[in-house]
């Protein structure tokens, strides 16, 4: 990495970020590259790859057509996604482990054939066991997840892909990733009191938006980092995802040292100490944006409801709940999930739990807790923190996502009752955790979670207000306290590991084709060379359309590796421009209304092509590349919109299909859902717009530019049907 970086020093004589560092440290041609942050279309070799159970099923699948004998890259698959939170962990692991054994036997299967390293359902949130096992300063690599930049706590540049990418990888194909630009965030000051890592990411939402890191590298600095724990930097770095951040990172530094060296990985400490004058960025690096924060002055946040970015300090928090009638009562608070759920995380909690214990009084609302791995689980039931929190009210839930993926059968509203939930998750999307539109969901840290269920409601500011304690006197909880590491050491709990055997050639990766959760992947049409003329708008989408509406996680995701069945949930949150409704849309064909994925298979049925428009920032949210894979099954050929989420973009030009943006924003308004257009795809060019010709029902014709950023080799994507269409034909070549 050192060799490559001195090559391309002297390519560009100038200063460096740290960001800047490691990609440019890992070029697979640092002569010839071309560099130009924003522009370039940089093509990387990451050092590893990590697959969730629910993204992993698609991500091998498509790498089993690549015919290799095992993967090229080191690589992993966890099993968190798919265990449902229902009566606590063990009971809750024993029945994930039941209903899903077709999928967790293919995942151990495949993964022993192809030299992959399993962690088994119970070992931990892939996040947690990457940063305990894996992650290292100055490293790069991908997971086919959005919060794969959770590894930033420990210096690597972590970036969240959909499965098709990961495939590149696993295949030994360079993985390309267009150079991000680099916004730089100064801290100074000193976290205290109830101030929490989580709260730096709270506040860095609230400035940038949902949108505002995209095609961005967040990288944190500064005097203020060291007051950080690695994990800490690992939430803020996790989190980073919600603002569209291509990832997050922090500098190499001694906390950093203490983690690795805490989870038996000194030497690689020891040798990360040996290359610290690279570990962070140059003197007088140049950030295409600066934010400056003093830690000594940021208060805690709570954001929500219904998006990650609506931050309200806590000092706010009380006149923002009535002036929005947001539910005041407190229905549930959640601990957990791959941003909080470390051994800081739970002691913190803990400490909180146990001065309201000491005053005689415990949870008011429903609290749950997830441990984030099998380790910190076993090391906070050997220290007495997971006691304390289940002596308070807190139901244990399985080292596993839970209701952070809406895996979570919840019994205590009904669906369509409004209230309101509290957890220490990073995403709070409409429906996200209990497929109920009229949950409000907010985020904060694990602190004050754990404050406002022990008074069970909204309005309550644990920095001001006081409680009643078991004989009606007031009392004022203390600040919560909490080590970063276990002064014993971490108890590793249960072997939860499988490694791959050394003789793999005769392992056979079955699947049924009377399967219903997997199916193999029939590869996709070629372009037929043509314009698409005259074809509907299958949905002109409204307002904030993430991959939790285009493709629902929580009881879909048992159909994660079967393409035809999962597409049944297609766009079936998305809000429609039409009627302000989801899940109806008029077929133009027949002139009846119904659901988005039946009017697309009627249309396929008829050999009617279509494409949905949406609004800014579409497809925001998570890597699944389900949410591209399903429109272009059902016979979508583009998304027109007014801006995309990085990853999805991605994983719609890797599927054959066309992500494209209005070059005059206002066109989205212009346009209706019962107008028929033309996308001229025979003009797609580098860098030039290609038009949309449009037929208003009662109107003239109109022309809208549309742009993309299709470079040469992804026109062959699109060209050749997918991305594996043109890995294949390479091969054949
Ligand atoms: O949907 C998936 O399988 C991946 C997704 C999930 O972890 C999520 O938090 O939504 N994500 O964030 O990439
Ligand atoms: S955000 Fe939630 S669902 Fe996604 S990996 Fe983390 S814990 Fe799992």
């Amino acid at each position: 990495m050192s060799e490559n970086l001195s090559v391309v020093r002297s390519r560009l004589n100038r200063p460096l970020t740290y960001a800047e560092k490691i990609l440019y440290s890992h070029l697979d041609d640092p002569h010839g590259q071309d560099i130009e942050r924003g522009k370039s279309y940089l093509k990387l070799r990451p050092d590893r790859v990590a697959c969730q159970d629910a993204t992993a099923q698609m991500a091998i699948l498509q790498f089993m057509s690549a015919n290799m004998p095992s993967v090229a890259t080191p690589t992993t698959v966890h099993c968190d996604h798919l265990i449902e939170a229902q009566i606590g962990g063990e009971k809750d692991l024993a029945r994930a482990q039941d209903i899903n054994k077709e999928v967790y036997d293919f995942l151990s299967s495949s993964c022993a054939k192809y030299n992959i390293g399993f962690w088994r359902p119970g070992s931990g949130i892939i996040h947690q066991i990457v940063l305990e096992n894996y992650a290292f300063p100055g490293g790069l690599m991908i997971g086919t997840d959005s919060h794969t930049p959770n590894a930033g706590g420990l210096g690597m540049c972590a970036i969240g892909v959909g499965g098709a990418d990961a495939v590149d990888v696993m295949a030994n194909l360079p993985w390309e990733l267009k150079a991000p630009k680099v916004i730089g965030v100064r801290l100074t000051g000193a976290l205290s009191g109830w101030t929490a890592p989580k709260d730096i990411i709270l506040k860095v939402a609230g400035i940038l938006t949902v949108k505002g890191g995209t095609g961005a590298i967040v990288e944190y600095f500064g005097p203020g980092v060291d007051s950080i724990s690695s994990t800490g930097m690992g939430t803020i770095a996790n989190m980073g995802a919600e603002i569209g951040a291509t990832t997050s990172l922090f500098p190499f530094n001694e906390r950093m040292y203490d983690y690795l060296a805490a989870t038996k990985r000194k030497s690689i400490g020891d040798f990360a100490r040996t290359y610290a004058a690279e570990l962070h960025e140059d003197e007088g690096a140049q950030y295409d944006q600066l934010i400056e924060l003093n830690l000594s002055e940021l208060e805690p946040h709570i954001n929500g409801p219904f998006t990650p970015d609506l931050a309200t300090p806590i000092s706010k928090f009380k006149e923002a709940v009535s002036a929005n009638k947001w539910p005041e009562e407190l229905k549930v608070g959640l601990i957990g999930s791959c941003t909080n759920s470390s051994y800081e995380d739970m002691s913190r909690a803990a400490s909180i739990a146990r001065d309201a214990l000491d005053h005689g009084v415990k949870a008011k609302s429903m609290f749950t807790v997830t441990p984030g791995s099998e380790q910190i689980r076993a090391t906070i039931a050997r220290d007495g923190q997971l006691q304390t929190l289940e002596e308070f009210g807190g139901m244990v839930l399985a080292n596993a996502c839970g209701p952070c993926i809406g895996q979570w059968d919840r019994r205590d509203v009904k669906k369509g009752e409004a209230n309101s939930i509290l957890s220490s998750y990073n995403r709070n999307f409409t429906g996200r955790n209990d497929a109920n539109p009229a949950t409000h969901s907010f985020v904060t840290s694990p602190d004050l979670v754990v404050a406002l269920t022990l008074a069970g409601t909204l309005n309550f500011n644990p920095l001001t207000d006081t409680l009643k304690d078991k004989d009606g006197n007031e009392f004022k909880l203390s600040a919560p306290t909490g080590a970063g590491l276990p002064a014993n050491g971490y108890d590793p709990g249960q072997d939860t590991y499988q490694a791959p055997p050394a003789d793999r050639a005769s392992i056979s990766v079955a699947v049924s084709p009377e399967s219903e959760r997997l199916q193999i992947l029939a590869g996709f049409q070629a372009w037929d060379g043509k314009d698409a003329t005259d074809i509907p708008i299958l949905i002109k989408t409204k307002g904030k359309t993430t991959t939790d509406h285009i493709s629902m996680a929580g009881p879909w995701l048992k159909y994660r590796g079967h393409l035809d069945n999962i597409s049944n949930n297609m766009l079936i949150g998305a809000i429609n421009a039409a009627n302000g409704e989801a899940n109806k849309v008029k077929n133009f064909a027949t002139g009846e209304v119904g659901a988005v994925p039946a009017t697309a298979r009627d249309y396929k049925k008829k050999g009617i092509q279509w494409v949905v428009v949406g609004d800014w920032n579409y497809g925001e949210g998570s890597s699944r590349e389900h949410a591209a894979l399903e429109p272009r099954h059902l016979g979508g050929i583009a998304i027109i919109t007014r801006s995309f989420a990085r990853i999805h973009e991605t994983n719609l030009k890797k599927q054959g299909m066309l992500p494209l943006t209005f070059a005059d924003p206002a066109d989205y308004d212009k346009i209706n859902p019962d107008d028929k257009v033309d996308v001229m795809c025979t003009q797609l060019a580098v860098g030039k717009p290609l038009t949309l010709r449009v037929h208003p029902k009662d109107g003239k014709v109109w022309e809208a530019k549309l742009q993309h950023t299709f470079n040469e080799s992804q026109i062959d994507w699109y060209k050749d049907g997918s991305a594996l269409n043109t890995m294949a034909r390479h091969a054949e070549e």
